[in-house]
């Protein structure tokens, strides 16, 4: 944890000059706030006392201008406070981010949505209040350093008595401030439950209505809304119980404070100017004190959220890029692989096993198998979503470990089983591989292709049609004819189709998979495919079984083989032939 605190220490040293000017004005502030103590002693022994009416204007007006630097001072301080908390957080959510969306689909795996989301948005907030609550706890410690001064000036032995109830109402804090830390823990998570849960939900909801599960669904989010509400609760009792103690060990020490300065004052070892001024620092020093407790007390309820959003910024869940990576120039489209195995996690088996396969530019080539066999696995691995174990696969003779990453990717289409749109216009989201490097002409002559045009310029707004949460919603067969558009307009030399039409009905199917075949063409293409026409026309089929490659060939040589092709041809695809 002390790590992580110096760590976010350091994202505040490009603000050092800041930092130095809210000390500063932190400083006039407690002296502001300290102040009126000293004339306290004036007013009774030299005014009340004396009975001197200037003397008395002149502290008057004095407090006054006191409070009103007071008051520019604070504003200063409280603007810049935040100005620095706002950019450091605003810095650390940048980076977050950065750091997000080049992590491995294995993170993404392993993460879930919900529990990102809130360490991006509630985590960082807490990590802000914490910066902000630290500043604040400088000034409360300053004032109560400077009015310990002032007692003990005014007289030590006092001054002794008050620093043994000091450390008593602190020990107090801290105990307390232990307890915080983990009732605050355990409230975060659930939070951080709560919103996973909602998201999921929330995402699964056509699943949810299907099944009639709402019933279930709602029992499952009171028990973790309940849960919440209770460790809420919980913390907000821990918190509830600082605040009286600290009050009653500090008003239980001016009590005996008071006892004993009044002795002096009447053994006429104090005047009367002096005590009225000790007790009011005392009287000041409560307050500080409390605020102190509270800050603390604030500051270990967020501490968690500060390793929470640092346990992202520190994890290293990339795929490596070698030094001497290299772009890929002018790519044919040939692809080796060699003696490929692969598995998701160490502990488990092989999903891969010992892959060997040559596919010449141009070439199309049907994955087919069962469902679990590896074919998604094997086709993830070509752009390096996952590092293959051991073996390599080649891109025209190129070990793809020796190319850089975004070479890689740029070079291998992809139209997934459901195509992603985002927010935006049509234009937006077919141009979106190809961002500044595409002209509207090239854009329409891709969604042509695509035969998505039609179904665009049907829309009052054609292609600047908002699509998305706010704008029309497109059926899976469009979404596709986009992708697809999107994929014609980056012009990869290799590509990747997994079951790109198998969440479509037989109609929609005609037209993406006659936009697919235009696509395809002169391209080096891996089809994960269940359509036996896709297959048919294949240059190779690659029969896949638990992850081993029983059979390649051509449809007619694998018939004539009788192997686990036919037995495939006759179960899964009879049907389909027939239709
Ligand atoms: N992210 C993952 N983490 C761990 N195991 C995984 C992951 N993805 C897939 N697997 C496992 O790897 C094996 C191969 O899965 P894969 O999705 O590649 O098969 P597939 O042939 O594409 O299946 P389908 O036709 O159903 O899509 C399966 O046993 C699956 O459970």
């Amino acid at each position: 944890m002390k790590n992580r605190i110096s760590k976010l220490i350091s994202y505040a040293k490009p603000f050092i000059l800041s930092i130095i000017a809210t000390i500063i004005l932190s400083i006039l502030v407690s002296i502001t706030n300290a102040y009126p103590v000293k004339i306290m002693k004036n007013i009774t022994d030299d005014v009340l006392i004396a009975k001197d009416l200037k003397k008395l204007q002149f502290v008057v007006i004095g407090i006054i201008l006191l409070m009103l630097a007071k008051g520019v001072f604070n504003y200063y301080r409280i603007y810049l406070q935040n100005y620095i908390s706002g950019k450091m957080v605003r810095n650390m959510r940048n980076e977050l981010y950065e750091k997000v969306i080049y992590m491995s689909h294995d993170f993404f795996n392993k993460s879930k949505i919900g529990d990102l989301i809130t360490r991006f948005i509630s985590d960082l907030t807490m990590v802000q209040n914490v910066v902000t609550l630290s500043f604040e706890l400088v000034v409360q410690l300053l004032t109560i350093i400077i009015l310990l001064g002032n007692v003990f000036l005014l007289n030590w032995k006092l001054s002794i008595i008050c620093l043994v109830l000091i450390p008593a109402s602190s020990g107090i804090v801290r105990k307390y401030s232990k307890k915080l830390q983990n009732t605050g823990k355990g409230m975060q998570e659930s939070f951080s439950k709560l919103n996973s849960l909602l998201q999921e939900i929330l995402n699964g909801i056509n699943i949810i209505k299907s099944f009639a599960t709402e019933v279930y669904e709602i029992d499952r989010f009171r028990e973790k809304n309940d849960e919440n509400y209770r460790l809420t609760l919980k913390n907000v009792k821990v918190n509830a119980r600082v605040r009286p103690l600290v009050e009653f060990t500090s008003t239980l020490g001016v009590a005996i404070i008071a006892y004993y300065g009044g002795l002096l004052v009447i053994n006429g070892e104090m005047t009367p100017g002096e005590l009225m001024s000790f007790l009011t620092s005392l009287g000041l020093i409560s307050e500080p004190l409390k605020s102190v407790a509270d800050k603390i007390s604030a500051i270990q309820t967020r501490r968690h959220s500060i390793n929470r959003v640092f346990e992202v910024l520190e994890s290293n869940e990339f795929i490596k890029e070698q030094k001497h990576a290299k772009k890929l120039k002018k790519v044919k489209g040939k692809v080796s692989i060699k003696e490929l195995w692969f598995k998701y996690n160490e502990k488990e088996d092989y999903v891969l096993k010992n892959i060997n396969l040559d596919v010449n530019p141009g070439e199309m080539i049907a994955l087919v198998g069962k469902s679990g066999s590896g074919k998604t696995t094997l086709v993830n691995l070509l752009p390096r979503f996952y590092d293959i174990k051991k073996g390599e696969i080649l891109i025209d003779d190129v070990s793809i470990k020796d190319i850089k990453i975004e070479s890689l990717r740029k070079n291998i289409g992809i139209v997934p089983q459901e195509t992603f749109l985002f927010s935006g216009t049509i234009y937006d989201n077919i141009s979106y591989g190809s961002i500044h490097k595409t002209t509207k002409k090239d854009i329409i002559k891709a969604a042509k292709m695509a035969n998505a045009y039609n179904f665009i310029m049907e829309f009052p707004n054609g292609f600047d049609t908002e699509i998305g949460e706010k704008g029309v919603r497109l059926s899976g067969g469009q979404k596709q004819r986009i992708a697809i558009a999107r994929a014609l307009l980056e012009n990869p030399p290799i590509l990747i189709l997994d079951e790109a039409t198998s969440a479509l009905d037989t109609e929609s199917e005609k037209i993406v998979q006659d936009a697919l075949d235009k696509l395809m063409e002169n391209r080096t293409s891996f089809v994960i495919a269940h359509r036996l026409s896709t297959i048919l026309s294949a240059d190779k089929i690659v029969v896949m079984e638990n992850g081993e490659v029983k059979e390649v060939g051509k449809k007619d040589e694998l018939l004539a083989k009788n192997g686990i092709f036919k037995k495939l041809y006759d179960t899964q695809f009879k049907e389909v032939k027939e239709k």
